[in-house]
Parts: C-alpha cells; structure tokens; sequence
C-alpha cells in the first residue's frame, strides 16, 4: 500500500512493489518517470518508502527548507553486521554522535591548514604512483586505471589517517587491509532483500551478513592493530617527529562525558577509519576513471592536452607543496611586488616550507623559525652553494665574488681573509679612528644643512657615509671627497650595479634567454662594471706601484694590502689572487656594506621619530654614558644597552636582505621529507620569521624593551631573529655591520634634535620598496636641529 498523499509512482507489483522499476541503473530509469510522474517520484520498494528527487528546483527546495526533517540516514542490513552502524558517522542518525564526528572532521581534520600539512604525503603517494605507470609504459603493459587510481587514494588515505604506506606490498598486513575494505564495498553493493522485507533478516537468505561479518572482522582487526600500537607509542610518549594524524586527532578527543562522549570508544574510532577509506577511496578512483575516459574519448583535446603539460612548468617529485604553476610562468605571480610580505599568506595556506616554480627554477621559501632552525643545523652543508644571477655572470663578476662563489676553495680562502685578516676585532679596533673621521664629516655636513634649514636625506647620506668608511678600509682614501672625479665615478657605477640587479629578469627564470638580453640588463650591467673595475683596478695598481717603490705609508694594513699580501700553497688554494678577483671582491664590499648600513640606519631613524619617548631614552643613555660634551666611540657601544636593543629591534622589523642571500643546493637532498633537487634555491624569509606571531608578542609594533635584558642576538643563534643570516654563509661584515650601525645612529641622535619634515606622514614611514635589499618606499628626509642640551 502505498502511503496517503504519496508523491505520484507508478503502481506497485504484489509484494515486491517497485521493484522492477528501479532497474540494473535505478539513476537512469528514474529519469523516464519524471516525465511521466514529475520530478517528485513516490515508489514502495517491499517494506520500504521511497521517493526521488530529479529536478534541481526541487533538490533546491529539499536542502534549503527540509534539510533537517530529512537528516536521519537508512541503515541496511548488512551496515547493522559487528554494530557497524553505530560508530559509523555516514549511518549515525542526526543527533550528538553524528555532531561530534563531524566537527571533528571538519575543524581537526579536514579543515586547509591541516590539509597543507598533509600535502607532502599526497604528493609522496603520486610519485609512487607515478613511478608505477612509469614501469608499466617500459614493460609495455596497460594500465588498469580504477585500480590504480584506488590504490593510489587508499595510500593517500592510510598515510593521513596511520602515517604509514599501507600498500606497501611487502606488508602483508596491510594488503589484507585494502582487500577487506573492497570486500566491504563489494558487499554492500549487494542488493538484498532484508533491506525491503527487515524481517528477512535474520535469515540471510543470501549470506550477506556471514560474508560481511568475515570481512568486517578482518577489517576492524587490522585497525585495531593499528590503533592499538599507537595507543603504546603514545603510552611510551615515543617522539614521531611527523605531524599529527587523523589517528593522533581521534585519540586527543576529549568531550563533556555528558552529552558528548568523554573519549571515544575503539569500536568507533576503528569503524570510523574504515568508512572514511570506503567514503574516500572507491570515490575518486571512480571519478579519475572517467575524467581519463571523457578526455581519452576526445582525441581531439590530446595535442592540447601535450602542449599544456610541456609549458606546465612541473613541480618536482615530492617538492614542498605550494601553489599551483601556471603555465610558462609557473608562480611568478605569486611573488608580487613585495615576496617577503606575499610568502607570508601562503605559509597559512601550504605551511612553513613553500615549495614554487618560477619559469625552469625551483625554490624553496622557508617561513618558520623551527624550520630555519632545522635548515641551519641540519643543512647548512648541503645548501651551501649561491644563485648567480645572470647579471652577475657579466664581466665574470661571479668568478671573483665571494658572496656567489660555490662552497668551495675560492669562497673559502677569501672567507678566511675577510673574517681573520680584515674584520677581526683587533682590526678593526685598529681603524676605528678611520671610522670616527667618516662620521665627523657627516656630522659636518648635517650641520650644514642645520645652517641653511635644508632638510637631510638621510639614506643617501649614510650610504655616502658608509662607502667612505669602507672605502677608507680598503684603500686608505677618502672616496666621496668631491674634487675627485674618479672616485664619485665609482660610488656612481656601484650604485648602478646595485640598481641593476634589482631588475628581475626573465633571464634568471630561463636561461637560455640570456644570450638574447632582451631587457638589455647585460649590457647595461657590462658598462657599469667597466666603470667601477677600471676604476678600483687604478686604484690597486698605484698600490702596486707603491709597494714595489716601498713608499713609506704610516698608515695602518688597509683591506688592500692584505688582499696584495696574501700567500696560498699554490695546488689547492690560488697562490696570490688575480686582479680580476681583487678588484671585484672589493666592489662586492661596497655593494654588500653601504646600502645594508644605510637602509637600517633609515629605518632606525624612521621608527624612531615615530616613537619620542625611544629618542628620549636612547638620547639619556647616550648622555649618560659617552657625556653630553664627548664623542660618542665605538667603545661605548656594549654600554648602550638600549641603543643595541633599538638597532636589533628594528633588524627585527626591516631586515634590509628580508630573504637572506638564497642558497643553492649543491645536490639532491632530502629535508623536512621532501626531495629537494640540485640546483633547488632556497628563501629564508627572514622577514616573515622576524614578525611571526609564534615567537613575538605583538609582532609588528617597535617595541626596543623587548630585547632589554634579554640575551638575543643577531649572531645566527637564535634563529627567530636571522638578519644576518646564519650558518656557514652567514654575512661576513657583521662585526663592521655592528660597529657601523651604532657608532653612525647613536652620533645622529647624540649630536642632533630631529624632526620630520612637515609634509611626511607617519602612514608613509612604513611602505617599503623592493630591490636588491628592501627600503623604504619614500626617501626619509628629515630636519635637524642643533641639540637643545
Ligand atoms: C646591516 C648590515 C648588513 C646586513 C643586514 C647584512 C646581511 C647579510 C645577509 C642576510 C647575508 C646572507 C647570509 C646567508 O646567506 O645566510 C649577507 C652576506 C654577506 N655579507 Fe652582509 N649584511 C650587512 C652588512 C655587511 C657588510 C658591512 C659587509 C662587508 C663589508 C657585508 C658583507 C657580506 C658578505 C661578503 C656576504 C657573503 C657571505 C658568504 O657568502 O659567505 N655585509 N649579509
């Protein structure tokens, strides 16, 4: 009988009702009855109502505004064998079991963030498979493609719910795993009479139950196993160092014990597992069959198809995950204007190694402190190597550069020099007169300035500043003294070349499009160097000249003499160094030391006239120990406690390198769990790192008292604050840098009042500019007045 006001159905046999209706494809034969009965069928198959749905006016209607009267799931037969039902989520009636379960699906563990954790193993779970049709298209063998496809996602499946390769086939096991599952589904696809007659069911006429409680056991055994194993581990807290599974997220439940259950029971947690391999496997290996079957059926698509997958830039096997490539490009649009600030969203999104392809490169972006650490400690040596640019190939810069040069002998003995002979403190303490002359000039010109009511622009005196100070390191001569010609022609081709190299070129993500210097960088960059190499190589051939005259000097060892003085053995080591590597690795100190100094020194003195009540405590500290009347030396600087921590607090916030220089790795390597191909660069983005909320409270604010009395520094330890860099490649003028930084802002704010310049807003101080090292968008220019008292 078919219920009162029933929606329309055809009419119903004897006992069977509608059976026959539904068919071998009951989907396709209830599209015939909508045109005959209307898009709302009421059938009675046996025992049991049904009706169906077949216009998306009235789906739309169901789910809109009868969606909870219609909550509650049928449970067949064989769903009800080994209590199946009733740790089933899919079967669970609506009510709190169901609530419970699906929260924590959706919030624990099939919400984005933790899926991008979980990304790796996919991908891991693909090349396998990948490597699979691989063998098959050698041996000439077709693929099976439902198969394989359901392997694949039962793999993907088992590694996110166990972290295990559950069809590894020499785990016996974990085959018979798989195979129940099928058993499972194979069973419940059975049509069976007790769903319409229930009565029937304790007969099992067709032995449905016997066959799904043999598999369900099998099944909820192995489980178990599983999950009982991991109940030990975590007993005997053994350390996984992998990240949380669905297993570890269904053992960490804990709910009211009121309503909810307090935890829940093994049965559920087993029977949950093995429905969401059933919900998850069988479905998409269905759904890629037809995918590969539609397009297979369209030859017409295929040489599309070919031409999308060469100009697809491909991610390498088991790469860190990332955004999907466009085609050519990759994800060079990812980058933006600013990348330091763009990686930032994509860490939220893909986790703390970012995995992108920009044209032929590969790059890594590392975005966590935990991982920086990891990288620094663990493979320092393997990604040891530098990028070089294709600019930086001109004129064989590369070959005589120190920050470029491969790890290897040429980056080792002038590292040794630079960091023994040039930068060491006794060195240094040796040319701090030289220093201090540098930053009386400045003080001069500011006072100049103070005169003529002009204001400052203040990175384009320090870097002047800076260059002098290094120029007088090397050369024993004041560069920027104005009636030389020659000399502001150098600072002039440095800046060049530092403007250049900023330019991103299409060159660096294909190579081969170096040859045709379509941006005409090449060639800009060969006059620039021109310039600046016939410029220093004057300069080191008086030198040359002097020492075979034995001019008496009375001047301190500059950085020339030492590079002129070195001596190697001549089979390893070079046994002097050429010219050619002279000239350029002094153009390198230039280029790597005044614009990083200039840049921070800006934004030192940014923040700080945003904040008076800092200038007020650096200015007392500076008062109190060099003395309102005396010049502020660099013996002073482990003194100013908060001068440093305003120094570190702004490296902090604007480290001028955000990305440090990238490293390359020298060869295949293996890190976090990800293959990471030779020649792969790497981002630190120490940037993001410096601001990331995990490690700092309030991130983004100037705050300098959070590294009072706090023993963080910037020395490569503490690898929440990594400005200049860490490791083995670490800056090498730190000790300079350190020295520059204090000695040229702590004279600034000693000597002089400051104010900005009635036209700068404090919304434009913190906009920034990229290049080769990031500053701020708008030149700070500001006022100086003599200091009150
Ligand atoms: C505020 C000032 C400075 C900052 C923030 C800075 C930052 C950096 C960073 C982030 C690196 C790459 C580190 C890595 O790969 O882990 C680097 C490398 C380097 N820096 Fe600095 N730097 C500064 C000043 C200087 C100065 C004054 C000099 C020299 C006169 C200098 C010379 C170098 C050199 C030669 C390298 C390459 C080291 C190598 O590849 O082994 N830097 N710097």
């Amino acid at each position: 009988k078919r219920p009162s006001n029933f929606p329309p159905g055809p009419p119903g046999w004897p006992v069977i009702g509608n059976m026959l209706e539904l068919g071998k494809l009951p989907h396709r034969e209830m599209v015939a009855l909508k045109e005959k009965y209307g898009p709302v069928i009421g059938l009675r198959v046996g025992a049991s109502n049904l009706i169906v749905i077949s216009s998306a006016d009235v789906a739309a209607n169901f789910f809109k505004n009868h969606d909870a009267e219609f909550a509650d799931r049928f449970v067949h037969d064989v769903s009800k064998c080994r209590d199946y039902h009733k740790g089933s989520l899919s079967l669970s009636p609506y009510g709190t079991h169901w609530r419970v379960l699906r929260r924590i699906c959706t919030v624990e563990m099939l919400v984005g963030k933790r899926l991008n954790e979980t990304a790796a193993v996919r991908r891991k779970c693909v090349d396998q498979m990948l490597l699979q049709i691989e063998d098959e298209a050698r041996n000439l063998r077709p693929i099976h493609v439902p198969q394989l496809i359901f392997y694949t996602s039962f793999n993907i499946l088992g590694n996110m719910m166990f972290s295990r390769d559950l069809l590894d086939p020499s785990c016996k096991d974990v085959l018979g795993l798989c195979k129940a599952i099928i058993g499972i589904i194979e069973v419940s696809a059975v049509p069976n009479l007790a769903d319409a007659y229930p009565w029937l069911g304790r007969w099992d006429l067709q032995g449905l139950r016997r066959t799904m409680n043999n598999v369900l056991d099998e099944a909820i055994g192995f489980a178990s196993r599983f999950v009982r194993e991991r109940i030990e581990e975590r007993q005997m807290r053994v350390d996984q160092n992998r990240p949380k599974d669905f297993l570890d997220v269904l053992l960490d439940y804990e709910g009211d014990g009121k309503e909810e259950p307090a935890k829940f029971s093994e049965h559920t947690i087993n029977i949950f597992i093995l429905e969401l391999f059933m919900g998850g496997a069988d479905t998409s290996s269905i759904t890629i069959e037809w995918v590969m079957s539609e397009l297979l059926c369209k030859p017409e698509l295929l040489p599309l198809l070919l031409l999308i997958h060469f100009l697809w830039p491909q991610r390498p096997r088991n790469f860190p995950p990332g955004p999907p490539c466009w085609p050519v490009i990759g994800n060079m649009f990812e980058l933006g204007k600013l990348p330091h600030r763009e990686m930032l969203a994509l860490k939220e999104k893909y986790g703390p190694v970012v995995g992108l392809k920009i044209g032929a490169s590969k790059i890594i972006v590392i975005l966590s402190a935990n991982v920086a650490a990891k990288f620094f400690k663990n493979h320092d040596i393997q990604f040891a190597d530098r990028f070089v640019h294709d600019v930086s190939k001109c004129r064989d810069f590369h070959k005589g550069s120190l920050s470029l040069a491969p790890y290897g002998t040429l980056w080792r003995v002038l590292r040794r020099i630079g960091t023994v002979e040039m930068l060491v403190g006794r060195r240094l303490n040796e040319t701090a007169p030289v220093r201090r002359k540098c930053v009386d000039q400045m003080l001069l010109q500011i006072e100049d300035n103070v005169r003529d009511l002009k204001p400052i622009h203040v990175p384009q005196l320090i870097f002047y500043t800076s260059f002098n100070i290094l120029g007088n390191m090397m050369f024993s001569r004041d560069l920027l003294d104005p009636s030389c010609k020659d000399i502001s022609g150098l600072c002039k081709a440095i800046i060049g070349m530092l403007e250049l190299s900023a330019v991103p070129n299409l060159a660096d993500a294909y190579p081969w499009l170096g040859r045709l210097d379509l941006q005409g960088l090449r060639c800009e960059m060969n006059n620039a160097l021109d310039e600046a190499i016939g410029i220093a190589s004057r300069f080191v051939r008086e030198r040359i000249e002097e020492r075979q005259m034995r001019v008496e000097q009375n001047r301190p060892k500059d950085f020339l003499d030492v590079l002129l003085d070195y001596e190697g053995d001549g089979k390893e080591e070079p046994a002097k160094f050429s010219e050619h590597t002279i000239n350029i690795f002094i153009l390198e100190l230039f280029m790597g030391g005044a614009d990083t100094t200039s840049i921070t020194i800006e934004w030192v003195m940014s923040e700080l006239l945003c904040k008076p009540e800092c200038v007020a405590k650096a200015k007392d500290e500076l008062n109190r120990v060099v003395g309102p009347n005396n010049k502020l030396e660099e013996s002073h600087i482990d003194e100013l406690h908060y001068l440093q921590a305003v120094v570190k607090e702004t490296l902090r916030l604007h480290p001028p390198v955000p990305f440090l220089v990238p490293r390359k790795a020298i060869k295949d390597a293996k890190f976090m769990g990800y293959d990471i191909p030779k020649d792969t660069e790497v981002f630190v983005n120490a940037w993001g790192i410096g601001r990331d909320e995990d490690n700092w409270a309030e991130p983004n604010c100037f705050n300098p008292e959070r590294f009072l009395g706090s023993k963080m520094d910037y020395k490569g330890q503490h690898y929440e604050f990594i400005p200049f860099g860490s490791g083995r490649r670490m800056c090498m003028g730190l000790p300079l840098a350190h020295r520059m930084l204090h000695l040229i802002s702590g004279s600034l704010l000693h000597c002089f009042d400051w104010e900005l310049q009635k036209s700068v807003t404090r919304d434009m101080m913190d906009v920034e500019k990229m290049g080769v090292a990031v500053r701020k968008a708008e030149a700070l220019q500001v006022m100086a007045k003599k200091r009150t008292s």
